[in-house]
């Protein structure tokens, strides 16, 4: 199981040490969030900051982008330090060329969907992609109630990503904490993002330790 620390709900006065903070308390993912006010109703950063994290800094950058038109912002943010993009499946008619434009990039590639998106969108994309990520709250804030009517969804990628013999990752984001940590990773999620339930807390080696612990051996 890994798991990924969203800085959405970190620190932004303190950003460079809030990440690195995350990844000294035994983060394996720093999950980056990426809002443009369009695709999503809130904004947050931009590749300038993914740059600015990037040195000295040697954790895996997990970057989610919740924007429109992910095709030309990509490179930006490959430039900008990023080991993974995730883009949304809704923000562009076409996920096929945005897979491979991240990938001639160089980069790990993942799709996300949100909550009223059927799983049944990604199967034609998992000879490709390296990770998928099922929403379990409405893209745009952190800090909201996890879904637990998204865990079907979960649970075939996880047949899927099974059959088809590939790695590849099955990630959960959004009101993620000891117990729904439990729930996506029973129903098969490998990546839990975790905001509030790591951030929000006083130790957050304890809070990534927890959330470990309370995930099954399976995952
Ligand atoms: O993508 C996100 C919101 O769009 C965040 O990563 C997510 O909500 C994590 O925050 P929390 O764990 O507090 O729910």
């Amino acid at each position: 199981m890994k798991i990924a620390p969203s800085i959405l709900a970190a620190d932004f006065g303190n950003l460079r040490a809030e990440a690195r903070a995350a990844a000294e308390a035994g983060a394996d993912w720093l999950h980056i969030d990426v809002m443009d006010g369009c695709f999503v109703p809130n904004i947050s950063i931009g590749p300038c900051v993914v740059q600015a994290l990037r040195p000295g800094l040697g954790i895996f950058f997990d970057v989610h982008l919740m924007i429109r038109d992910p095709f030309s912002y990509a490179e930006a943010f490959a430039k900008a330090g990023a080991d993974s993009i995730c883009f949304h499946y809704e923000a562009d008619p076409d996920p096929g060329r945005v897979i491979e434009r991240i990938r001639s990039l160089g980069k790990r590639v993942g799709v996300a969907i949100k909550p009223a998106t059927p799983a049944e969108v990604l199967l034609p994309y998992l000879d490709r992609i390296d990770m998928a990520l099922v929403m379990t709250v409405e893209p745009g804030f952190g800090g909201q109630r996890f879904m637990a009517g998204m865990m079907p969804k979960v649970q075939m990628l996880r047949r899927a990503i099974d059959a088809s013999g590939r790695p590849v990752d099955l990630q959960v984001d959004g009101g993620i904490d000891s117990e729904t940590a439990a729930v996506a990773a029973q129903s098969g999620a490998d990546v839990l993002v975790a905001g509030s339930a790591v951030y929000g807390k006083p130790d957050y080696g304890a809070a990534i330790a927890a959330l470990r612990r309370a995930c099954p051996d399976r995952a």
